[in-house]
């Protein structure tokens, strides 16, 4: 993937180049990493039979911040072009449905900045606000109607529902060809397993990913560690970079000995929502961090009266990691980006 990062310069730069039929796919599209099914072609298959050279520190690391806002900008103002694109092309411009189940302050927050970043991107949007109390029957009522809605290319369910809700269940209702979010299980486990290629990745560990390759960072053979296993992030983190030839070791609550484990770790994926639960102490000299815990601490030297917080001690792992995302900045600009992403391709499938 580091080749085609180089070729994807090269190109930039104007210069002519060589490039396989894979490498088109990837400089074509939006994003750099390439479709899951072609890491499984036997091209691909030239297994690490040597350890990864160890490379030598002195003093301390200089650390890349990776700007994940700027890279999201980027993403953004080619799906603006691709939307436009559709538009005069075929008339029709994808289409997003949220759904909001409650008043939960920081869901509200979130499903207003994925609205917005629809409108300024060409991309239809249509918010469903059901109550608090309100039946898994009305969801899925809702649901249905959006399913059927040949002008809503997307469907999503703000998570985390209330109690007394059954997500399973109501995550299975969204039908398949417009789950942008990746969440329904036949997604899921599409993404588990080698050969098969889900309709959509879910859009966090998708934005990590696409991190790390923009970075220049080599994911076969290297050792990540992921933090958390949660359905919407840390499981299929762990799932996207196994089939990108990584060795993937799961941290989660019950973990024994977590910063042993850590320290291991040529990447660290951190996704548990725990302030500063990673200390510099805990990686790997050189490491390459990417922290997607997004925690709102209190501050009252902020306007707002709090400021958010990653999973990893920033201050501590400058100096230690070779790259880390910032939060904010980071990962989150990301996950919305991604979301874009899988809406529009959500919209070219049925108009092809
Ligand atoms: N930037 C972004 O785009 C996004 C950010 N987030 C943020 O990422 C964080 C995680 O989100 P989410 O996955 O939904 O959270 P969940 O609470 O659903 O899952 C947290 C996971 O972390 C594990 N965990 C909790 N405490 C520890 C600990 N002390 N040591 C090791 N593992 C621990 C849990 O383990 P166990 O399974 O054993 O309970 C669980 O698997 C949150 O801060 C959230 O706000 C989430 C989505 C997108
Ligand atoms: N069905 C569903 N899909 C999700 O993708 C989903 C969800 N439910 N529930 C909640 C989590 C959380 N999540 C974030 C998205 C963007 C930022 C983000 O943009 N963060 C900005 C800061 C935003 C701010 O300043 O408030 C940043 O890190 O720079 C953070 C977190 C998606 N989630």
């Amino acid at each position: 993937m580091l080749l085609i990062a180089r070729k994807a310069l090269a190109l930039a730069h104007n210069k002519t180049i060589r490039l396989t039929t894979r490498e088109v796919h990837c400089l074509s599209s939006i994003l750099v990493s390439p479709p899951l099914v072609s890491l499984d072609l036997p091209e691909n298959w030239v297994p690490y039979s040597h350890p990864p050279s160890p490379v030598a520190f002195e003093g301390e690391q200089k650390t890349v911040v990776i700007d994940g806002k700027a890279i999201a900008e980027d993403i953004r103002t080619k799906i603006v072009s691709e939307v436009w694109k559709m538009k005069n092309d075929v008339g029709k411009v994808p289409g997003l449905a949220v759904v909001l189940v409650g008043e939960q302050r920081d869901s509200q927050t979130y499903v207003r900045n994925k609205i917005k970043a629809c409108e300024e991107t060409g991309i239809k949007s249509v918010l469903a606000e059901l109550p608090e109390d309100c039946t898994e029957g009305e969801i899925i009522t809702v649901l249905k109607k959006f399913n059927e809605d040949t002008s809503i290319h997307g469907v999503l369910v703000q998570l985390p529902l209330p109690q007394h809700l059954d997500e399973a269940k109501i995550l299975n209702m969204v039908s398949l060809e417009k789950d942008v979010d990746g969440f329904h299980p036949l997604n899921m486990g599409n993404l588990a397993m080698r050969g098969r290629e889900p309709l959509f990745v879910s859009c966090t560990p998708k934005g990590c990913v696409e991190l790390l390759i923009r970075a220049g960072v080599e994911l076969a053979g290297k050792n990540a560690v992921v933090i958390g296993r949660s359905n919407i992030v840390g499981l299929p983190m762990s799932l996207l970079l196994q089939r990108y030839d990584a060795t993937v070791s799961t941290v989660h609550a019950f973990s024994k000995d977590p910063e042993h484990i850590t320290r291991e770790a040529d990447i660290v994926v951190a996704a548990a929502g725990v302030p500063n639960l990673v200390r510099g102490s805990w990686l790997k000299p050189g490491a390459v961090v990417i922290d997607v815990g997004t925690c709102p601490v209190e501050d009252s030297s902020c306007e707002q009266g709090y400021r958010l917080v990653g999973d990893v001690c920033y201050e501590e792992a400058l100096g230690v990691a070779s790259a880390i995302t910032p939060v904010p900045g980071g990962v989150g600009p990301m996950t919305i980006a991604m979301l874009l992403c899988n809406t529009l391709d959500a919209a070219k499938r049925t108009s092809l």
